[in-house]
């Protein structure tokens, strides 16, 4: 049984599947209390309710500062009739209020005479004096049991005179990296070694949902030996999370080692990225819950989420954590797989009136996407996917404030909108510029559809041989701007030394040259259809042209890999990945937006940072940009 068969439970049937295979080993319910300070106790989760033992205020106390006074001796005082006050005693905030005296001026309203205080207001009883239990009366209940404390809590339980509070004490998850590939975060690593980054991932996790986390050794992949670590690891752990091996590779072994160990309740739950994760117990006294947590990070990521963090709270007895959420439209076509729930990472921003959604990469070993992420939907598994502009729920990951300060750019992708992004979050940290990448065709559909503020795009019209304007005539009409953002050069990316010694596009014909492409609607993908069809060239003569990357950085990685010989793209990327550049042209790119959207104040420091000479200067010294245009409004 080296790879039992991955099943496809619903999330929801996991859990309970889960939750009854941990009551049958006999996994505690809960981790025991403890007494702990309440200075201590910020985070963890009352164990049994707390009970106040003396009031707050514990006395009548003077509310300002002045004088204490009986009311009836003010009886009648108005500003043509002052009442002069002989029988006072003057208090300060907070003091026990004097016996005899029933209120409280202030002593701005206090004119001292010599025959005693004047007062030109009278005063009802209790004015200004907080009674005794106004806040906390003595043996109320102040907090339940299973309420996770915060400061004010603490603040108010040892006003209640409970200086200690029986807590859940943290639970204790204990995290096996795996893997005869994993490597300790900061190893140098051999070719084909991984970073063991999902231990420290994990182990932040637990922490930040409020557990000590605790990591062994990285454990080769031999069953004896974790099934060894797993059996330390429970006696200690009230959460064993056994990374990677989940699946149905040669050296998949977490299914086989919790079989052995005790029970596997669940392997392989309808959710993706997190398929193949295995529910389970270790059996050795006292009972211990297990979760094979797959390796890829994003799986690992998202699991921790969906499994262990409610397992936790509820080990503390605690509401688990929720996220708040929005609706909000999705700025392109969302595919997914029927049968899974789809957990996708998406931006944020708010266009016009709506919230848009613009979804990331998927893939489970694409950890970049959470980094990124603003927010989480969920595509279910009876759905197909979504529509572009269809409303969704997400759950956010950032706060609204942010989301609205955001300028969501969508189409081509240029190294200058990055670099932008991070000047004005340096500038302003409320700022934020997002871009996503589907292409200058794409991005100018998606600003014609209130998608996005702003359009990167850089389109070769072939019929005239100008650039973008024509496609924003046709796209948008009248009702578009278009500011320059660079010139720049568009060349062949190629290996160091250009071993092929590519000269032109003519070359991309020659036997034996493997050609990397851009996605269809890439304004470098129309740049060469364009050169191509100049020569009266057959794109199916170009060996490669229908493999396509999304990026220039895409390409450039596919081509310092070995993987290709050249692809179209600018210097900046091929700068980034070592390569040479062939230049073949110098384009515009240009940012189309809504003619009323240049005055609107979100891109105002934008448009700032454009005409900053320190910021053309560093875009120049990227090498392959000209900003003799940058920020001016060609249309
Ligand atoms: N034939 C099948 N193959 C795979 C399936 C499947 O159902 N059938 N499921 C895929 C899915 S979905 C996922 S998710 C992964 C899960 O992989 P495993 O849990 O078995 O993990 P490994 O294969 O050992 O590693 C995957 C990947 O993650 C890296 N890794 C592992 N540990 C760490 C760590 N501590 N820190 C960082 N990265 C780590 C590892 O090097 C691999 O690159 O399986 C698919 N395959
Ligand atoms: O389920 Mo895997 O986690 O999709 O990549």
């Amino acid at each position: 049984m080296n790879s039992p068969f991955i099943s496809d439970v619903p999330a929801a049937e996991a859990h309970a599947a889960w939750r009854e295979a941990r009551a049958a080993a006999g996994c505690p319910a809960r981790v025991e209390a403890v007494r702990v300070p309440v200075g201590a106790a910020v985070g963890r989760v009352t164990a049994e309710p707390v009970w106040a033992r003396r009031s707050s205020p514990a006395f009548d106390s003077s509310g300002m500062d002045g004088i204490a006074v009986r009311a009836a001796d003010t009886v009648g005082a108005s500003e043509t009739a002052p009442v002069v006050v002989k029988d006072f005693e003057v208090v300060d905030t907070g003091d026990p209020l004097p016996p005899g005296y029933d209120a409280v001026v202030m002593r701005e309203h206090v004119h001292h005479t010599p025959e005693g205080a004047e007062l030109h207001t009278a005063v009802p009883p209790y004015q200004h004096v907080r009674s005794i239990g106004e806040d906390i009366s003595a043996a109320e209940l102040l907090l339940p049991e299973g309420h996770r404390l915060r400061p004010v809590d603490v603040a108010a339980s040892a006003a209640a005179g409970v200086t200690e509070l029986a807590v859940r004490r943290a639970p204790i998850v204990v995290i096996i990296p795996t893997g005869d590939e994993i490597r300790p975060v900061g190893t140098e690593l051999e070719p084909g070694e991984i970073a063991d980054t999902n231990s420290v991932m994990l182990a932040a996790q637990a922490r930040e949902v409020g557990c000590d986390a605790r990591v062994t050794a990285i454990v080769a992949d031999d069953p004896a030996a974790i099934t060894a670590a797993v059996g330390t690891a429970a006696r200690e752990a009230d959460l064993v999370l056994l990374i990677a091996g989940s699946s149905a590779g040669r050296d998949d072994y977490t299914a086989r080692v919790v079989a052995e160990a005790g029970t596997v309740a669940v392997h392989g739950v309808a959710v993706r990225p997190g398929h193949p994760v295995v529910l389970g117990t270790v059996t050795e006294e006292p009972a211990t819950p297990i979760l094979g947590v797959p390796g890829y990070p994003v799986s690992a990521a998202l699991t921790f989420d969906i499994f262990a963090a409610p397992l936790l709270a509820e080990l503390e007895g605690a509401a688990p954590r929720e996220r708040p959420s929005t609706m909000a439209r999705l700025a392109r076509k969302l595919p997914s797989v029927v049968g899974m729930d789809d957990w996708v990472r998406v931006r944020l921003g708010r266009v016009q009136d709506h919230v848009v959604a613009t979804p990331l990469p998927r893939g489970a070993g694409v950890l970049t996407s959470l980094v990124r992420a603003d927010g989480l939907l969920v595509v279910p598994a009876g759905v197909e996917g979504h529509h572009a502009g269809t409303e969704v729920r997400v759950e956010l990951l950032r706060g609204l404030a942010e989301i609205d300060r955001t300028i969501v750019a969508i189409g081509s992708h240029d190294l200058v909108l990055d670099l932008a992004a991070s000047a004005l979050r340096a500038a302003d940290p409320l700022v934020t510029l997002a871009s996503s990448n589907v292409g200058s065709l794409g991005g100018l559909v998606a600003l014609r559809d209130g998608l996005c503020h702003l359009a990167g795009s850089h389109l070769l019209d072939p019929a005239t041989g100008e650039y973008t304007l024509p496609y924003v005539q046709r796209l948008l009409g009248d009702d578009a701007a278009v500011i320059r953002l660079v010139h720049r050069d568009q060349g062949l990316l190629v290996a160091p030394g250009n071993p092929l010694g590519l000269k032109d596009i003519d070359d991309l014909a020659r036997p034996g040259v493997r050609y990397v492409n851009r996605q269809r609607g890439a304004g470098t993908r129309a740049l060469l259809d364009h050169e191509l069809g100049r020569r009266g060239l057959d794109p199916a003569a170009i060996p490669g042209y229908a493999r396509e990357e999304h990026t220039h950085l895409a390409v450039a990685a596919a081509i310092a890999a070995g993987r290709a010989d050249t692809g179209l793209g600018i210097l900046a990327a091929a700068r980034a990945f070592g390569l040479d550049f062939v230049p073949v042209a110098q384009e515009p790119y240009d940012l189309v937006l809504r003619a009323e959207d240049v005055s609107h104040e979100l891109l105002a420091p934008l448009w700032t940072l454009l005409a900053d000479p320190g910021f053309r200067a560093r875009v120049e010294e990227l090498g392959g940009y000209s900003c003799a245009q940058t920020g001016e409004r060609i249309r």
